[in-house]
């Protein structure tokens, strides 16, 4: 069974090219971590005192503002960082989707670099063969995947990263906003995918600023604030307390039971 545990775990980054006179003075602003000022080296604490629980099923919405801390969590929980204080456990097989482009190669055909970026998600190379077709009509790329991949337009790379992305099948994914800046109408054309990659997931963690995007795709949420976990809680309640309004009010029930946003009663039923 998938999980993520992280017990008291901290994470700095110290700056050691910093002019730490100047950087000393910085007061905490709305946004970014608290720049430590004890050691002579300025610390950028990305991350303060996390204690968290993830299972099979979870899907986490984080939310927050710019430099609370979303990106460095997600890391953390990828094994990516390694806390600087406290400790972490991931069971389970981590495909981390934090940047759409990271892991393609320009002088390479978009055929090859479907099966890099599949391998880099953690995927063999035999079952992203299987899925090679998939994405090619998927992506509506045609002859274009034979060609390198410098050969083509910004909007062309992230079709075939979208593709890629949606075609895994992730334990634990973790996804990083970047996917909310595609295209619109080719995101309208992905959503479907989308939803079935984090119903295929066992776990996911999902770090927005969209809250039609963490409606979609999440039930439950961590609000970060200054590197800390601020609040915790169902969707609904950190978003109405993050935005301070609540975002599915005037919804209807067939809305939120799309949206798998209804209340749960007692006994498991949804309301
Ligand atoms: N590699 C790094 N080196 C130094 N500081 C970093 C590094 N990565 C993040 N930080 C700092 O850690 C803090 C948290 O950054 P993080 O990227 O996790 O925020 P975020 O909530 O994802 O922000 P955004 O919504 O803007 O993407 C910020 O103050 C940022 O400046």
């Amino acid at each position: 069974m998938v999980s993520i545990d992280v017990w008291n775990a901290s994470v700095d980054f110290p700056i050691f090219d910093a002019k730490s006179r100047s950087m000393k003075k910085a007061v905490l602003g709305k946004a970014g971590g608290k720049i430590g000022t004890e050691s002579r080296v300025p610390i950028i604490e990305a991350l303060r005192d996390i204690t968290l629980s993830l299972q099979h099923g979870d899907r986490v919405g984080l939310v927050g503002h710019n430099g609370a801390g979303k990106s460095t969590l997600l890391r953390l929980l990828a094994g990516i960082y390694e806390p600087t204080r406290g400790s972490s456990r991931i069971n389970g097989r981590v495909a981390p989707v934090f940047d759409l482009g990271v892991g393609m190669d320009p002088e390479i055909s978009g055929y090859e670099n479907i099966i890099i970026r599949g391998l880099f998600l953690g995927m063999t190379r035999k079952q992203m063969e299987k899925r090679v077709e998939d994405i090619a009509e998927f992506s509506e790329l045609g002859n274009y995947l034979s060609m390198p991949l410098r050969t083509y337009s910004t909007g062309m790379r992230v079709r075939l990263a979208l593709g890629v992305v949606t075609s895994i099948d992730p334990e634990i994914l973790l996804l990083d906003e970047g996917i909310g800046a595609v295209d619109a109408a080719f995101l309208d054309k992905a959503r479907t995918r989308l939803n079935d990659l984090v119903k295929r997931s066992g776990l996911l963690v999902f770090a927005s600023h969209s809250d039609e995007f963490l409606m979609e795709l999440c039930n439950s949420a961590i609000w970060m604030d200054h590197g800390q976990m601020k609040m915790r809680g169902s969707l609904r309640e950190v978003l109405t307390e993050y935005k301070g309004r609540d975002p599915f009010e005037g919804m209807s029930h067939e809305q939120l039971e799309r949206l798998g946003q209804l209340p749960v009663l007692p006994n498991g039923d949804p309301a």
